[in-house]
């Protein structure tokens, strides 16, 4: 699934001193069908924006946003979409199971694939033991996993993360990595946004950096490699990140935090 800015605009009025941002400015990007691509940059450079227009839920001023060849706003484009969204907020009366069958019907699936996939999701994402609990129950981890469930139960072709490990221990990062990666093999389309770039560098084909609603820089895994071999190891043998001294020198100049 081809997606595609071309110079995405949009501004917001603050209603404090009706103050303008300019949330994404002229931003033109193609993500290729199967590709992953990381979406990093300091608060507020304008990624969720980016993700949420991408989704319909908010309008872009100006340029086009295309899914495949449809608008965000076509029905028949976001039946294509997952998304995770920064903080995911459900129905805390439902369990898990019931929040997939929420959006397994509504999606349109069929009814005798829903309960095949519900079960494979909960096994994937170690929600098994609580898929009866009421969300309320869950853990800041367990119900970004169930969130992560919500956004993948009807297979979507576009995959939309934003922040997908917020809030996840190491085991639960671990199995998101393994749950990309699937879903990579599968051949789907992956947008995602993350402040923890080390996730970023490992799983990303290409990484656009933001900064204050520009895209800054665009970089392939192929790029980040070549500077890699080019960089003399560390003395003291720690891990060399690559992507986090790009990123610092792309916006450090620049960076307000918000
Ligand atoms: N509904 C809104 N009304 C007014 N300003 C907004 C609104 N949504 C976002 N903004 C502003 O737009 C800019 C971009 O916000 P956005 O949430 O897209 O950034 P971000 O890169 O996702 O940040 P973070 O890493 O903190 O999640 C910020 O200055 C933010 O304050």
């Amino acid at each position: 699934m081809e997606v595609v800015f071309d110079q995405v605009n949009k501004t917001f009025v603050s209603s404090f001193a009706r103050k303008k941002v300019h949330a994404v400015v002229d931003l033109s990007l193609s993500v290729k069908t199967g590709e992953i691509l990381g979406i990093v940059g300091p608060n507020g450079a304008g990624k969720s924006t980016l993700l949420k227009m991408l989704m319909g839920f908010i309008r872009h001023d100006s340029g086009t946003i295309l899914i495949g060849d449809k608008r965000p706003s076509d029905p028949e484009a976001r039946i294509q979409m997952g998304y995770l969204p920064e903080n995911p907020y459900y129905y805390d009366h439902l369990s898990a199971e019931d929040l997939m069958k929420f959006s397994a019907t509504t999606s349109g699936m069929v009814k005798q694939d829903i309960k095949p996939r519900i079960e494979t999701l909960l096994k994937t994402l170690n929600l098994e033991h609580a898929r009866k609990r009421r969300l309320r129950t869950y853990s800041k981890g367990m119900t970004q996993r169930a969130g992560i469930c919500f956004a993948l139960v009807h297979d979507p072709e576009l995959i939309i993360f934003d922040e997908p490990m917020s809030g996840l221990d190491p085991l639960g990062r671990k199995l998101v990595v393994d749950m990309v990666l699937d879903l990579k093999k599968k051949g789907k389309t992956i947008l995602f946004c993350s402040h923890i770039l080390n996730d970023v560098e490992r799983l990303c084909d290409r990484m656009a950096i933001m900064d204050k609603g520009h895209l800054k820089k665009i970089l392939s895994k192929q790029e980040l490699m070549e500077k890699l071999d080019d960089k003399p190891a560390a003395a003291d043998g720690s891990e060399t990140n690559i992507l986090e001294n790009i990123f610092l020198d792309t916006i450090e100049s620049e960076v307000a935090y918000e």
